[in-house]
């Protein structure tokens, strides 16, 4: 019988559109020791040529044992020929929601490795249990329009910089455990994979003793397909007017019955909100039920005022609980979800507009009603030298720093499948598209 875990590193390298240096993110376990193994023969094996790895284990140092287990992969890459980089979690951790702070953190330094090894992509071990524990997962929370059924994707971009791929999301565990006890290597088991408190852990058990939540094949592909169609929506029926205000033909806001289309409209309202998810299921049946009535007038829903008027309907930050943000000299940060700030030189202010009258009146130039340009141009952020807070402050275009729109939903974690929906978010916000992925996949062909 064909080995099912080295043909799948076969055909994961062919994917490539072009040979390339890979980092295998390593904990230790078997899943990510068996991708380091499996690509590290078939492309010794097979003579693939371009092709290189390099590894990284993340210590996230939460329990005593941890760097002491990083040690040890770096033994194994160091008998594999691999160079290997080991990243420690420095400084406080969180006291709660340390899973999501440290999966944040871990990709983080994952990314940097990738840039100091010279890799790139990152490649993890994910399998087809995790994708079972992860629809599982999403299945019991509430959250509306998300990623749901299609669960994990098989790549992902992370903060715009570098794509992190699963090759083994279509392999079980026992195949991987399998592969490594023929070869005679050993795994580490982490210990916090027994312990209930975890969410995941829960869910692994109950799965381990029903047959729930199988993975549906072709699921991702189906995102795809929505997502591109959500796209195509966007670009007929919604106009973005300086990051502000995002405007909708009047025949299409209610038409919230169609899927794709909520999508769209939500997508973007939660880039106006700052916000990095869409909202739960209950907001936005409350929110389907106003724009379904066609009639004239206004409803909240997170942080964004669905303003409804004959000539269209209109989104924007509510104006309201808007931050003040202060940033060091030549530092950078991001201002209420939505801007990314960016000092060329003093230390800087960032407050809300409030009186923006030279907004408002670029908004009514737009062709944007007076009430809601007056309005959104209230949540507009103002940049000013720290040390200027008088009424004479320098003029906008004269201060040195950069303001760029960020789009919360995907900044950090673009899934592979919306990749054609975030580029025409990101166009509407006058941002770049993201970069396309290493790999041939779904959407190249999509694109045409
Ligand atoms: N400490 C670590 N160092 C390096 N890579 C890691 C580490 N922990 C996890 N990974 C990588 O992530 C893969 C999935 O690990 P795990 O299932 O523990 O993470 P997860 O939190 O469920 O996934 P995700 O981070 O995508 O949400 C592993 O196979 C490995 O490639």
């Amino acid at each position: 019988m064909p080995d099912a875990v080295i043909e799948t590193a076969k055909r994961f390298l062919k994917f490539f559109v072009k040979p390339c240096r890979i980092l295998v993110a390593v904990s230790g376990g078997s899943d990510s020791k068996g991708l380091l193994l499996a690509l590290h023969s078939v492309i010794e094996s097979e003579g693939q040529s371009g092709f290189s790895l390099a590894a990284c284990t993340v210590d996230h140092a939460l329990r005593p044992d941890s760097a002491k287990e990083a040690e040890d992969v770096a033994a194994f890459c160091a008998q594999l020929g691999i160079a290997h980089s080991i990243r420690r979690w420095h400084g406080d951790k969180p006291l709660t929601g340390i899973q999501a702070a440290a999966r944040e953190k871990r990709y983080e330094l994952l990314a940097e490795a990738a840039a100091e090894l010279g890799a790139d992509c990152i490649a993890t071990g994910h399998t087809r249990d995790d994708q079972r524990e992860t629809i599982a997962m999403r299945g019991t929370r509430d959250t509306g329009e998300g990623q749901g059924a299609a669960g994990m994707a098989d790549m992902v971009l992370f903060e715009r910089r570098i794509w992190v791929l699963r090759p083994f999301l279509h392999l079980s565990r026992a195949e991987i455990r399998s592969f490594l006890q023929a070869r005679g290597v050993g795994w580490l088991d982490d210990p916090s994979n027994a312990n209930p408190q975890f969410e995941r852990v829960r869910v692994r058990a109950r799965l381990a003793v029903s047959d729930q939540a199988p993975v549906l094949p072709g699921s991702g592909l189906q995102r795809a397909a929505s997502s591109a169609r959500a796209a195509a929506l966007i670009g007929r029926h919604i106009q973005v007017h300086r990051a502000l205000v995002a405007e909708v033909a009047a025949t299409q806001a209610g038409k919230m019955d169609d899927r794709d289309w909520r999508r769209a409209l939500l997508s973007v309202a939660a880039v106006l909100g700052g916000r990095e998810h869409l909202p739960a299921r209950a907001t936005i049946e409350r929110l389907s039920a106003f724009l379904k009535t066609g009639e004239p007038g206004r409803m909240t829903a997170a942080r964004v005022v669905f303003d409804r008027r004959r000539s269209g309907l209109y989104l924007y930050r509510e104006p309201r609980d808007l931050p003040v943000l202060a940033i060091a000299r030549g530092g950078h940060a991001l201002w209420d979800g939505r801007f990314n700030v960016t000092s060329e030189g003093p230390a800087l202010t960032v407050t809300p507009e409030m009186r923006g009258a030279l907004c408002e009146q670029r908004l009514i130039d737009a062709g944007v009603p007076k009430g809601v340009a007056k309005r959104a141009s209230q949540v507009a952020p103002r940049v000013r030298p720290a040390e200027s807070l008088g009424p004479h402050s320098i003029g906008p275009d004269s201060i040195p720093a950069k303001v760029e729109c960020r789009i919360a939903l995907y900044d950090t974690f673009l899934p592979g499948f919306d990749r054609i929906m975030a580029d025409a978010v990101a166009a509407l916000f006058g941002r770049d598209r993201y970069p396309a992925p290493p790999v041939h996949d779904v959407l190249t062909e999509m694109e045409g």
